[in-house]
């Protein structure tokens, strides 16, 4: 007996020591948020939390109110979805909530980089210098060069003038965009003569292709691998693929190349001059691709497809296209010169601005996810407080708290491609929750410390593909009755959604 009881009590400690770690011992304390910690320990709700993100909050909110506690795969998770107190979170110090250690969990797993300390600082000197303002005047010029290779190599020839070519929206939007996309902060094939120029841009156009082709099969294994829960076969198919990413996007490659962005140049001189080894900038090269390039091609699929089925917003929008390259002192005509677009004709949509904020309204859900570094109190906009424990996560998820609130938006799931447009036709910011003014109405770009820096690249990239479809092509939907496809509901959480299939239209040049 004097034996046993040791053992006995080793065995209970080590018992509740497991239970603990499972979380089963965790209780609410007063002042603290609803916990639900669901039914499996440990795991908690994340099953049914992946299998449909929104439908589950939304459950989670009708049973606790907009502030809740959850477990997920041993994590405690506080979701705030009140947008009237947005603030708390996208403001609090970062010595409290944390952005970074969560971020860089997420690349290691996903995209084999090791974060240094320097990384964000570094992203966002070279974001800030050539994203926005005067840097971003010359990746536009870039998009505009690259997309008029991608979408109008074939003019001139007989038959590219009359025939319709038939393809998936979805893919065929998403390829050029992302194509176009890449080549304009990875760099262009070099050329020396008008001769080679011709090769050149082939080259650039087979080679973009192929990535594309490599980038899809990524883009859907990417949410079962951010989540940790791709089976081995598919695991090693995501390791194949990001070897194969490494290398095309690898420095020594980059250095054979013309016109790479400054955006792209300075960070991998900054992570040099750091001192990271070139084998682990490559692999950050890939960090970017992904960042940049795995949201857009998405949108401006959901843009084209919201316009072709509101034949008053399509009509709108081609107003105010035709509207602006008249005013530009430009004429498309056959045989004629290529159109400039420039930034400051981009400057002057306020409707297709409207069109493209409405788009992301109702199809970009980011989730906003901070860890909790020091124990704190999550402070709401109706005065009341909660106690939020350190080691915890405090999560966001607009899409369901703010873009499709119908106080917020009526009708928040029709398009309203005006929506965003006051009637003088500036920019509509104000938007109303209980009578008080929401400030953050929308949120596509995530908010705060991690809000994209490429917002307003990106708005460009999507007004200058729309534009340069209206500009130069005819097109309309195979079915026009067909139904606007469902989001998939596997990517809650991950940017711009994907529908769950294609639709199918047909287009050909205009002149
Ligand atoms: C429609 C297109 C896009 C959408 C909806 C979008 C959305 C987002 C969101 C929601 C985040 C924040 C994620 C978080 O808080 O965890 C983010 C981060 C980021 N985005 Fe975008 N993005 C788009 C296009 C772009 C483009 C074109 C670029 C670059 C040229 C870019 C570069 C980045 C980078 C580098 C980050 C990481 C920021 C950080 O770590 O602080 N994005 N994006």
């Amino acid at each position: 007996m004097e034996l046993l009881l040791p053992i006995l009590l080793g065995f209970l400690a080590a018992l509740i020591g497991g239970l603990y770690l499972l979380g089963v011992c965790r209780q609410r304390q007063p002042g603290e948020p609803p916990l639900d910690k669901g039914l499996i320990p440990w795991l908690g709700h994340v099953l049914e939390f992946r299998r449909d993100t929104l439908k589950f909050i939304d459950r989670m909110r009708q049973k606790h109110g907009d502030v809740f506690t959850i477990q997920l795969a041993g994590f405690y998770v506080t979701f705030l979805q009140d947008p009237l107190s947005f603030g708390s979170l996208v403001k609090e110090s970062r010595e409290k909530l944390d952005f970074n250690k969560f971020a860089k969990q997420l690349v290691l797993r996903v995209f084999g980089y090791k974060a240094i300390k320097e990384d964000h600082q570094i992203l966002h000197l070279s974001s800030n210098k050539h994203l926005k303002g005067d840097g971003l005047e010359v990746l536009t010029q870039a998009m505009m060069t690259n997309l008029q290779n991608l979408m109008l190599h074939s003019i001139g020839s007989a038959a590219a003038q009359t025939t319709w070519m038939e393809d998936g929206l979805f893919m065929y939007s998403y390829n050029i965009v992302f194509r176009a996309g890449y080549l304009s902060l990875y760099g262009n094939e070099p050329y020396k003569s008008e001769e080679s120029e011709e090769k050149a841009k082939e080259k650039d156009r087979a080679e973009s292709e192929a990535l594309f082709y490599e980038f899809r099969k990524y883009d859907q294994l990417f949410p079962n691998l951010a989540y940790g829960v791709l089976p081995p076969k598919k695991r090693l198919e995501a390791g194949r693929l990001m070897e194969h990413f490494w290398d095309a996007l690898s420095v020594q490659r980059m250095k054979n190349k013309d016109n790479i962005s400054r955006w792209v140049w300075d960070m991998q001189q900054a992570k040099d001059e750091a001192g990271m080894k070139e084998s682990m900038i490559n692999k950050y090269m890939f960090v970017l691709l992904w960042a940049s390039q795995g949201n857009t091609g998405p949108s401006s699929f959901w843009l084209l497809l919201f316009l072709m089925k509101h034949p008053e917003a399509m009509t709108a929008v081609k107003e105010e296209v035709d509207k602006t390259v008249k005013e530009s002192g430009q004429e498309v005509k056959r045989g004629g010169p290529l159109i400039n677009l420039t930034r400051e004709m981009l400057m002057k949509t306020p409707v297709l601005d409207s069109a493209v904020e409405e788009t992301l309204r109702l199809t970009a859900a980011p989730l906003l996810t901070r860890a909790v570094i020091q124990d704190m109190t999550l402070k709401m906009a109706n005065g009341r407080e909660f106690f939020i424990r350190k080691g915890d996560r405090i999560a966001a998820f607009p899409y369901s708290a703010v873009h499709i609130d119908a106080e917020i938006h009526p009708d928040p799931h029709s398009f309203k491609y005006d929506r965003f447009l006051n009637p003088d036709g500036s920019r509509k910011t104000d938007f109303y929750k209980a009578g008080k003014k929401v400030k953050y109405y929308s949120m596509p770009w995530g908010a705060g410390v991690s809000m994209c820096p490429g917002r307003f690249f990106a708005t460009n990239e999507l007004k200058q593909f729309v534009f340069l479809m209206l500009v130069y092509f005819e097109f309309e939907l195979k079915n026009p009755d067909e139904k606007i496809p469902e989001i998939d509901c596997r990517r809650w959480g991950f940017g711009s959604m994907q529908p769950v299939r294609d639709v199918q239209f047909r287009y050909r040049l205009r002149y």
